[in-house]
């Protein structure tokens, strides 16, 4: 593979004798991983049972590596959001973040969602998660995989940093940002357009962009919280330049020192211009020395501060929609045994159920989704949200057809097709082995396949 000159000129400098180890790893390929849900299934279990070569990622207990001649990305499994294909050295940042139940966490630069739905994995549906991204196309993919991934306490938006920063200053115990970088630890990745667009300037001006977004993130964290800065580059003009550069415009944090994931290696303060000491406890993870692509990642503490509330939602309903709501309620109890604890809420013809955390006053702010969204109120009936099929456990629902990924039957599902099921009349949840894929409507002995219309296995 061949790489931008002035690249290989700086790293060469940098890693002395390490770097013809450094150039031989980014020539092999590289390594496949997902990231198992623990809102799903226990990961080791899944290991266990799982229909793929399965080895564990050293530094994240949720990731396993997968041999590339395998496909668990093409699996019902993977639709049914029991794991997350997910670049191995990325699980980094997620298990460095350590989300707690009950927390309040924001993941800045969200987009797909891999550290959100790690940092979902790691929350169990308690406490509140916003997974925010710049980009409107990139959000609507972020909103995708918090669906897929049955998270029930996200609310994903699609902001600038300022503007969340205006809404919720120090509100946050812990917030991720995983920076737009230069992305040279992803030269060697399949189809990324990384190298291409890489020139010797991208650095500073990347460095540049994470500065503010730093900043914004550092308003927004309550005092004892943490902040997760990570990238997915090299160059210490970023990394240690950027981390270097904010301590210094921000004397109430300092680089926490955490335990050293197996596998990782200590930051170099001494590669980037004033560096300062301490972001040696930042990490570094290498091509060279690990199964996965170049990232970089520091635990911060926000030493001073205080933690504030967010204003909370106030709906007010007129009484015909009082009377819809009502209605839904009874309507709901035709497809699930039970709902988890929130407020039902109506926007429009549709319905969501916010847990307790997510009940913000959100007004003003473009948001994705928030919450559960439960269904469609159509004249006297309600239709149930694809979303809700992801977002509970195969045990609370009402009926639940049971498929198998092994005889293909599930997969038949996924292509959009009809079957013969011998259940009762009504919505079913359909499962992959027990894990719930979407929905189907059983009447007179035929499954009919609600399995959304853009997400079937067209010619897989
Ligand atoms: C490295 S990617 C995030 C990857 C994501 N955390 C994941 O694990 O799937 C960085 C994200 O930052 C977003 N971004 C770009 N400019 C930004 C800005 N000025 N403020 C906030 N986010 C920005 C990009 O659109 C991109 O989605």
């Amino acid at each position: 593979m061949a790489l931008p000159a002035a690249f290989e000129q700086r790293m060469q400098r940098l890693l002395g004798e390490e770097y013809p180890a450094f150039r031989d790893a980014l020539a092999r390929p590289q390594a496949r991983g997902l990231r198992v849900s623990p809102l799903k299934i226990a990961p080791e279990q899944f290991a266990a049972q799982a229909p793929f070569t399965l080895t564990p990622v050293p530094w994240a207990p949720e990731g396993f590596f997968y041999p590339d001649t395998e496909r668990p990305g093409r699996h019902p499994y993977y639709e049914a959001g029991v794991y997350y294909i997910q670049e191995p050295s990325a699980m980094a940042v997620g298990a460095l973040a350590d989300a707690k139940p009950g927390e309040r966490v924001l993941d800045l630069c969200a987009a797909p969602g891999g550290k959100t739905t790690h940092l979902a994995g790691r929350m169990h549906g308690e406490g509140l998660l916003v997974a925010n991204e710049i980009h409107a196309g990139r959000a609507v993919i972020l909103a995708q995989s918090i669906e897929r991934m049955g998270v029930q306490n996200c609310i994903v938006c699609n902001e600038t940093p300022e503007r969340l920063a205006r809404r919720f200053p120090e509100f946050f115990d812990c917030i991720v940002v995983d920076a737009p970088c230069s992305g040279e630890g992803m030269f060697r990745k399949d189809d990324n357009p990384a190298q291409s667009e890489w020139t010797p300037e991208l650095p500073s001006f990347c460095a540049a962009r994470q500065a503010e977004i730093l900043d914004r993130a550092a308003d927004m964290l309550a005092g004892g919280g943490r902040l997760i800065y990570s990238t997915c580059t090299f160059a210490p003009e970023e990394d240690e330049g950027t981390l270097s550069r904010f301590l210094e415009r921000h004397s109430e944090f300092s680089v926490q020192q955490v335990p050293t994931p197996e596998k990782l290696s200590p930051a170099h303060p001494e590669w980037a211009k004033n560096g300062n000491p301490d972001t040696r406890y930042a990490f570094r993870l290498w091509p060279h020395k690990l199964d996965g692509e170049g990232h970089f990642a520091a635990v911060l503490h926000k030493n001073t501060g205080g933690r504030c509330d967010a204003p909370v939602l106030q709906e007010t309903y007129s009484k015909k929609e009082r009377e819809q709501l009502q209605t839904a309620e009874q309507m709901i109890a035709d497809l699930v045994k039970q709902l988890p604890e929130g407020r039902l809420v109506l926007r429009k013809d549709k319905l969501w159920l916010l847990p307790e955390a997510c009940q913000l006053d959100v007004t003003g702010l473009k948001i994705k989704r928030m919450g559960i969204e439960i269904g469609t109120l159509k004249k006297n009936r309600l239709e149930p949200a694809h979303a809700l099929a992801h977002a509970l456990a195969p045990e609370h629902f009402l009926q639940v057809c049971n498929l198998s990924a092994a005889d293909g039957s599930a997969e038949a599902y996924l292509r959009g097709e009809t079957f013969p099921y011998d259940g009762q009349k009504g919505w079913t949840a359909v499962a992959a082995d027990g894990f719930v894929m979407g929905w189907g409507k059983c009447a007179g002995g035929i499954m009919k396949n609600h399995y959304p219309k853009g997400l079937r296995w067209v010619g897989k």
